[in-house]
């Protein structure tokens, strides 16, 4: 056990760390808080949900002063919305003292930011393609910055961004110390570390294999067109707090999200093509439990930290491995519990046994939930509200009515058919989904790429198990991927991916969206 005592931070930062609710460090903030105080590069890689972002913020904010009238840390996010949940993270560690750290991201009023950055933010929290472009409008200067981060480095450089940090980082001065976090670090990586990195120290927190995960995974064989009510069962049958659907397609995330409001679940939708205010929109309702179910593409995958996701749902298979794992990481967060139900088509079943060797963890196998089950888990919801409402006891105005009813009819009789009211039963309610091609073999392109789907070694999700006390909660954003991505595509905009990733820049996958 490390307590944040033994890395001598400063009393200010202390507080805010306790404030925050941590009590102890975690295994990745224990082994890289040290290194990253002493200056040194970084590679780091430790399972999601792990505090990462606490990792690298602790040294950041150590090490900045209130005058300080300069940006002195970059930190390089994939999307908007981790953007946005970076900085508030930074924001709760310097509240005492006052640093002004600021998110930079595509979709918001460049005007506005223009105006945030006149009152000299030190730490800049960034997309790359936002931030490419205060840089050509000089409206950013990176010329004294000290410390660069890469949150989601490999994940940066799947979207293509490798040369937007390039151009970024040449900015930057030399003499500097960089540091990058994901949880995974597939070899591709080594490209961006030796261009960067300058003799760094490796970090990783390896999960034991004997540890229990913190997600139970599970996976569901069937036919496409069995994936929606299976997911209608699911949900009503595991009732989570909050879930997140992750779709393949903008199309297909717009489809499920319609359908799953049509069925009666309250259900919203985020992806890349919706306006900024839009995503800010839906996450906030989600991060206020006011929609339950968030139907996303991949722009959700990474960063994203929402305390109450019990559930993570794959409606259609990741495109690969490392994009599960970060999926599925969702949940399970900072030692919670929570599950992930993965949809597997027949001809998929490959893919997934690739899954299962990069994460060297096995995914049970489960039946297609019946509808009886589905039923049943949807009782037991309706008989807890009703106990729940019997608790209350402020339901006097129906007593008299109630009373006159028991008297022609049978108790039993009376409960059930209030039962299956308020039960609602909408199974019936029809849906449109546009069926989804199954996930193709992935093109050949180089060696780095060619062992996504094959065995490099990766950590697989799941926390740690430590605690946390107090009244935190997760930070209050989440993240993008946004125009950035977007002016790089070509394709009809409905169809396409939030990930360009291989299948997207190959011919096979233009032809199965246009589809
Ligand atoms: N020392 C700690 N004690 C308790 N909770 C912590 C601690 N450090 C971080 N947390 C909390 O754990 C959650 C996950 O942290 P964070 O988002 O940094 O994970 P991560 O490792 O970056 O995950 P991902 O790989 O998904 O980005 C957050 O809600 C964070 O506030
Ligand atoms: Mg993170």
């Amino acid at each position: 056990m490390t307590t944040f005592n033994e890395f001598q931070l400063e009393e200010r930062l202390h507080r805010a760390i306790s404030e925050m609710g941590f009590e102890e460090a975690t295994p990745i903030q224990a082994q890289a808080i040290p290194h990253a105080i002493e200056g040194r590069d970084l590679i780091a890689q430790a399972q999601t949900g792990t505090g990462k972002t606490a990792a690298f913020g602790i040294p950041l904010v150590q090490r900045i002063e209130y005058a300080e009238e300069n940006i002195v840390s970059l930190i390089l996010a994939p999307t908007r919305e981790l953007a946005i949940q970076v900085a508030e993270e930074i924001n709760k560690l310097s509240r005492f003292k006052r640093l002004r750290p600021l998110p930079i991201y595509g979709g918001q009023d460049i005007g506005r930011q223009i105006r945030a950055l006149k009152k000299k933010p030190q730490i800049i929290i960034g997309t790359p393609g936002r931030l490419l472009d205060h840089i050509n409008r000089k409206t950013i200067r990176l010329d004294k910055v000290n410390t660069v981060i890469l949150d989601e480095a490999d994940e940066m450089l799947d979207m293509g961004f490798m040369e937007d940090i390039q151009a970024i980082l040449s900015q930057v001065p030399e003499e500097r110390q960089t540091m990058l976090f994901s949880a995974t670090m597939p070899p591709n990586i080594r490209r961006l570390a030796e261009q960067f990195l300058k003799d760094p120290v490796h970090v990783s927190v390896v999960p034991k294999q004997v540890s229990a995960p913190s997600v139970t995974q599970f996976y569901v064989e069937l036919h496409e067109r069995q994936k929606f009510d299976t997911l209608c069962r699911l949900l009503d049958k595991e009732s989570p707090d909050l879930a997140i659907v992750f779709g393949r397609t903008k199309r297909r995330v717009d489809e499920l999200s319609e359908a799953l409001q049509k069925r009666g679940y309250s259900a919203d939708g985020l992806h890349g093509d919706l306006s900024q205010n839009q995503r800010d929109n839906v996450m906030r309702k989600f991060r206020e439990s006011n929609i339950d179910v968030l139907v996303a593409t991949d722009v959700a995958a990474r960063g994203l930290d929402v305390s109450g996701v019990t559930h993570v749902f794959n409606f259609d298979l990741p495109q690969d491995p490392e994009s599960y794992v970060h999926r599925v990481g969702r949940t399970g967060r900072a030692g919670k519990e929570g599950a992930a139900w993965t949809f597997v088509t027949h001809r998929e079943i490959d893919h997934l046994h690739a899954i299962e060797r990069t994460t060297r963890h096995r995914i049970t196998k489960k039946p297609v939930p019946t509808m009886a089950e589905a039923i049943e888990g949807k009782q037991q919801i309706t008989a807890e509200r009703l106990i729940e409402l019997i608790q209350k006891d402020d339901h006097q105005e129906y007593k008299g009515l109630a009373i006159q009813m028991l008297e022609q009819y049978d108790s039993v009789h009376l409960l059930a058919a209030a039962m299956k009211l308020l039960t609602g039963e909408n199974n019936d309610i029809q849906v449109n989904l546009t069926p989804e091609e199954p996930l193709r073999a992935k093109k050949r392109r180089d060696d780095g790429r060619n062992r996504r789907y094959g065995n490099s070694k990766q950590g697989s999700s799941g926390g740690g198990g430590y605690r946390r006390g107090g009244n935190s909660r997760g930070g209050s954003y989440s993240r993008d991927r946004g125009r950035d991505y977007d002016r790089r595509s070509s394709q009809k905009k409905s169809d396409r991916s939030d990930r360009p990733n291989r299948y997207e820049r190959s011919d096979r996958y233009d032809r199965s969206e246009r589809a």
